[in-house]
């Protein structure tokens, strides 16, 4: 019998809800933790405390949303740091750092980062057999056409 294993790539998964959706991340965060654990966890301030405490599981922590969490998770994508985010936003409720949170989606757009805003899109993107790719999502035709232009 052979001692190879195969290493599935980790992943890098930002995981961030608003107030009244994060009861519904949480249940999601544990339901699919066997999963998650074999990635690396980030998430903002508040909802990224309430991962580690569903999961027992470290998830590196950024500011809470309305103080900055987006745009740090936003800035992780422009850097290439961040594969996946799951992104339980809320759709009845206002939010006083909107502005973020529309840069922050507009990122994942720009950079074809695989992003989930409802539990289905989240379950059709755990269980995608691309998790276990190392899929390049950052090759898009707006970097192609920017590296050009410059
Ligand atoms: O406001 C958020 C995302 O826009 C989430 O922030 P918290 O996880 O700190 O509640």
């Amino acid at each position: 019998m052979s001692n190879i294993r195969i290493l599935k790539p980790r992943k890098k998964i930002a995981l961030i809800a608003h107030d009244h959706k994060k009861a519904e991340l949480i249940d999601w965060v544990y339901y699919n933790r066997g999963v998650l654990s074999r990635h690396e966890l980030f998430g903002t301030g508040t909802t990224g405390r309430l991962v580690e405490e569903a999961i027992d599981r470290p998830v590196t922590k950024l500011l809470s949303g309305p103080l900055g969490g987006d745009q740090q998770i936003g800035a992780l994508v422009a850097e290439g740091l961040v594969d996946m985010i799951i992104f339980f936003w809320d759709p009845m409720a206002s939010q006083p750092h909107d502005p973020d949170i529309k840069a922050l989606l507009r990122l994942g757009v720009v950079w074809n980062i695989p992003m989930a805003c409802n539990r289905a899109t989240a379950d059709f993107m755990l269980t995608s057999p691309l998790m276990n790719d190392e899929y390049e999502s950052r090759l898009t035709d707006y970097s192609v056409y920017l590296a050009r232009k410059v």
